[in-house]
Formats: structure tokens, sequence, C-alpha cells
């Protein structure tokens, strides 16, 4: 649809575009990305005739865009900037309709049932059609800009060029926007070419994304190989990191702000531990990252209360999730910061213990009955239930962790229970053979992201040596005082 080769200009004095080649097939979303200054506009500028440029060519369906009338490219292209005014006072519907403009014949333009259709669809697909009578200069920012998306759709276009389109719209509106621009991309063949100062929303939509430094391409690719840590870092000269988005295979940037090296600095120890008969809970002065299996505030997240809770062996409720959440709100907890864990255990049973390392600590907590006892080597021969997490591992560590080490810590201690089933002779009541845990053990890895950085937890790093010694005996000993109590009670 388009092919622009070797295209260089500007103002005057020095080009301001610089060498630039690449191509935009039919029914894409392109993206174009850069600092500040790079040469975005420049660039649309010349894509839509309205600039001309030094050397070069720009070839629309194959065919020079100089070799097109002023009406043909109106026809073809249609263009949103970023600062789009209008100098008279129009109506919604007005404005919009002089999207229809290059498709009208003659001196004397009618306005045809199909012209009606098209504004009234576009200015609904947009959401204007409400205030289609209103006049444009009584609107909104975002309003306005949904005007000015909805006449450059009533043109009909071939091609449709955008400077920051989500630039005045609410969130809400981001994304109806340019699920409305992917969708006419897909159903009707509309190429878009889009400048994005935001590089979540164009890794979200665009197919493929042309990043400029400088008047320069530094790459044009797929969003997956543009969006990557050390081009962006190069090219914005700023701290970001990357991370997956939750739903969809793109890559999503978060900004490093330079306050994050003064959060407050926390220690976790037996000092922070609350306990009745009916929860444990530790309450940490600050955010702890955390991984975590537990029925609230499970996976990968920041939290700052942690509550294992006491249920009847026979609990059942209908969404146990929910419920757990209730019963955290009733208690005073915030379950959008707390991870919140279930056991039929009697919570005096708790074991804890404090390890210290070379400038870190870890503090292990374990509560443990082992009424579920499976051997995971042979939990098919297991019916599904379930039941309240019976053993319940929480992990400590003041000190920073890295992803890898979060994963390894959980590993570590998964080994040093499964070491204490065999050591306590647990059987899984099922097969007859030790077991190597129980059917619905939890576990959470919260790190305090302070002092020393922890690369791995291995079993045998200096993080791994303490999390194996603390699970293991604090596992060994919970689960000693919970036979103890079944056989006090026999
Ligand atoms: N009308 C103009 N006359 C002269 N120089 C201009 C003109 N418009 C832009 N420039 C210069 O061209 C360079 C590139 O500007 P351009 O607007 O293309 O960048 P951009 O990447 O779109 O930036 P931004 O992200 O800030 O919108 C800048 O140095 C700018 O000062």
């Amino acid at each position: 649809m388009l092919n622009v080769d070797n295209l260089s200009g500007g103002y005057t004095g020095d080009p301001v575009v610089k060498d630039v080649s690449f191509q935009v097939q039919k029914g894409e979303l392109f993206g174009i990305l850069g600092p500040n200054g790079s040469g975005k506009t420049t660039l649309l500028k010349m894509i839509s005739g309205i600039l001309p440029f030094d050397n070069g060519t720009i070839l629309i369906k194959g065919q020079s865009i100089g070799s097109y009338s002023t009406k043909e490219l109106a026809k073809m292209i249609a263009v949103l900037s970023q600062h789009s005014t209008q100098a008279f006072s129009y109506t919604v519907k007005e404005t919009v309709s002089l999207g229809r403009y290059a498709h009208q014949k003659g001196w004397f333009h009618s306005w045809s049932d199909e012209d009606e259709r098209i504004v009234q669809e576009v200015m609904t697909q947009t959401g204007v059609a409400a205030f289609q009578e209103k006049n444009i200069q009584e609107l909104s920012g975002g309003e306005r800009q949904r005007v000015f998306l909805a006449q450059a759709l009533a043109q009909e276009p071939e091609i449709l060029l955008l400077d920051e389109p989500t630039n005045h719209l609410d969130l809400s509106y981001q994304k109806e926007l340019l699920d409305l621009l992917k969708r006419w991309t897909r159903e009707k063949g509309l190429t878009v070419i889009s400048i994005f100062h935001d590089l979540n929303l164009a890794s979200l939509y665009c197919d493929q994304l042309l990043l400029l430094e400088k008047g320069r391409i530094h790459s044009n690719d797929h969003p997956n190989e543009v969006v990557r840590v050390e081009k962006i870092k190069e090219v914005y000269r700023t701290d970001i990191e990357k991370q997956p988005h939750p739903k969809i295979p793109v890559p999503q940037m978060v900004l490093i702000p330079n306050w994050q090296g003064e959060s407050e600095q926390v220690m976790i120890g037996p000092e922070h531990m609350r306990m009745t008969k009916e929860h444990i809970s530790i309450q940490s002065d600050a955010p702890l990252r955390t991984m975590s299996s537990g029925v609230v505030g499970a996976g990968v997240g920041w939290n700052q209360t942690f509550v294992n809770r006491h249920v009847d062996k026979n609990y059942h409720a209908f969404d146990h999730r929910q419920e757990m959440q209730d019963y955290l709100k009733k208690n005073g907890f915030d379950p959008s910061v707390t991870i919140g864990m279930m056991t039929a255990v009697v919570l005096e049973d708790v074991a804890y213990k404090v390890l210290k390392g070379e400038e870190f600590s870890v503090m292990v907590v374990v509560t443990a009955g082992v009424g579920n006892a499976v051997d995971a080597s042979k939990s098919d021969q297991h019916a599904f239930e379930a039941v309240p997490g019976t053993i319940n591992i929480w992990v400590f560590v003041n000190g920073e962790l890295t992803e890898e080490a979060f994963i390894q810590s959980i590993m570590t201690a998964t080994e040093a229970k499964v070491k204490v089933m065999e050591d306590q002779e647990v059987l899984d009541t099922i097969t007859g053979t030790v077991a190597t845990g129980t059917s619905t053990d939890s576990i959470l890895i919260a790190a305090t992201q302070n002092g020393r950085m922890l690369e791995f937890a291995g079993t045998i790093t200096p993080l791994g040596k303490l999390i194996s010694r603390g699970v293991y005996d604090c596992t060994t000993e919970a689960i000693k005082k919970s036979r103890r109590r079944i056989r006090n009670l026999c």
C-alpha cells in the first residue's frame, strides 16, 4: 500500500528525516515511535503530501505521491493531526460531514443518502452521535478529538494517518478508538499509520513498529522486536523494565522512577507477628515483593499483610475466594494488599524461626497438618477434593531477590518440605507410600527488596541454605506439634 524509499527532507537547513525506508501493507496498523523531536510528525506530513521532501520516493499503491491530484489524495488519505482545530463555528454533524467533501461531485454538491448513512455510522462508532447538534466549540478536548476522528473516518480513506490519536482521550475512549481502528484494518482493509508516545498502547495494537531516532530509523519490526528494554533505554535514555501483558503475548514497559531507592527500609521479624485463635497475621510497614499461592493475592505482586486463617476442617463456601476476601475486610485487612491462606490446623501449633545470613536474613513460618497427605508420584489414585491447605509455608527474606531467586526459593522450600515428609514417615493413606506433601499446600515467598542482592536460591546458595534449614526445621516442628495434639485428643 505504501512504499517509502530513502526519504530525506524537512524544513529549512539540515534535513529532519534522514534516509528513511519502510513499507506498510494494506490492512496493517503501523506505529511510528520515537522521542520528542525525532521527526515523527515531519515524516507523517511528507506521507500525507503536506510537506515536500528533498530526496527519495513515496509510492502509494505503486504510484508516486506527486502524481496524484490533491482531490485524489484527499479521497485516499485522511489525516488526524495532533492539534486538529477548526476556525468556524460548526455543529458536530456539520464538522463530520466535511469528511464527505472529497467524495462529492461537481460544483453543486448534493448530499446523498449514502453520505448521511456513513456520517451517522461513524458518529455512532466514535461516540459523538448523541451530541451531533452541539457546537464543536462547546466540546471538551477529548470529545473534539473524537469528532475529528469521525470526520477522518467519514472520508472512507484507504490510508488513515494519525498523530497521537489517543492524546486527550480518557482510558475507555483510548481503548475504544484503538479497538475501532483495529477492527477497520481487519474488516475493511483500512491501512492505519499512527504516531504513538505510549509504547504499551503501540505494542498492544500495532502489527509493525518503526522506531525513529534523530530522524533515522533505529528499528522497524514487530512490537516484540522493537519494544525491547535495551533499545528503548538507548533511544529514550530512560530507565525502564519490561513485563508481560497478563492476557496477550505483547511486551509492556514500566518506568523505574528515581524515588525507588528511597523506599522505606523494612526488616521482617517475629515482632511483626500477631496471633489470635482465628488467624496469624504479619503486617509489614512497607509492601513486600511476593510470589505466592494464597487463596487471596496469589501470583506475583506487592503485598503488605499476610494472613493464615484457621477454618474448620469441614469448611465449605460456594466461592471461597470471595468468602476469604469478606473475612479479611471484616477483620480490618485490606484484601488488595493481603495474601490470605487457610488452614484447618490449630494455629498454636505454628513453628517459626529467624535465620541470619551475611547481610540478609530469613524468617520462616509454618503451620502443618498432614491429614490430607499425598504421595505426588501416585496422586492419580486420589479423587479431587478441595480442602483447606494443610502445610502453609511462609518465607520472608530481608534482602533483594531476582525473579530467578523467587522461583528457586519455592523449589528449595518444597524440597525441604518433601524431605520432612520422608523423615517424619508421613504416609499417603490411600497408597500407603511416603507422602511428598498434602493435597492443598500453600507457599509464600516475600522479600523486602532492600539490602543484599540475592541472585539465586538453589539449595546450596547462601539464601537456599537458610530456606532449606528454616523450612525443614519449622515443618518438622509443626508436624510434631500437630501429631502430639491429635494423639492427646485420642
Ligand atoms: N514548521 C517547522 N519549521 C522548522 N522546523 C520544524 C518545524 N516543525 C518541526 N520542526 C523541527 O523538526 C524536528 C522534528 O520535529 P517533529 O515535529 O517532526 O518531531 P516529533 O518526533 O513529531 O516530535 P514530538 O514527539 O515532540 O511531536 C524538531 O527539531 C523540530 O524543531
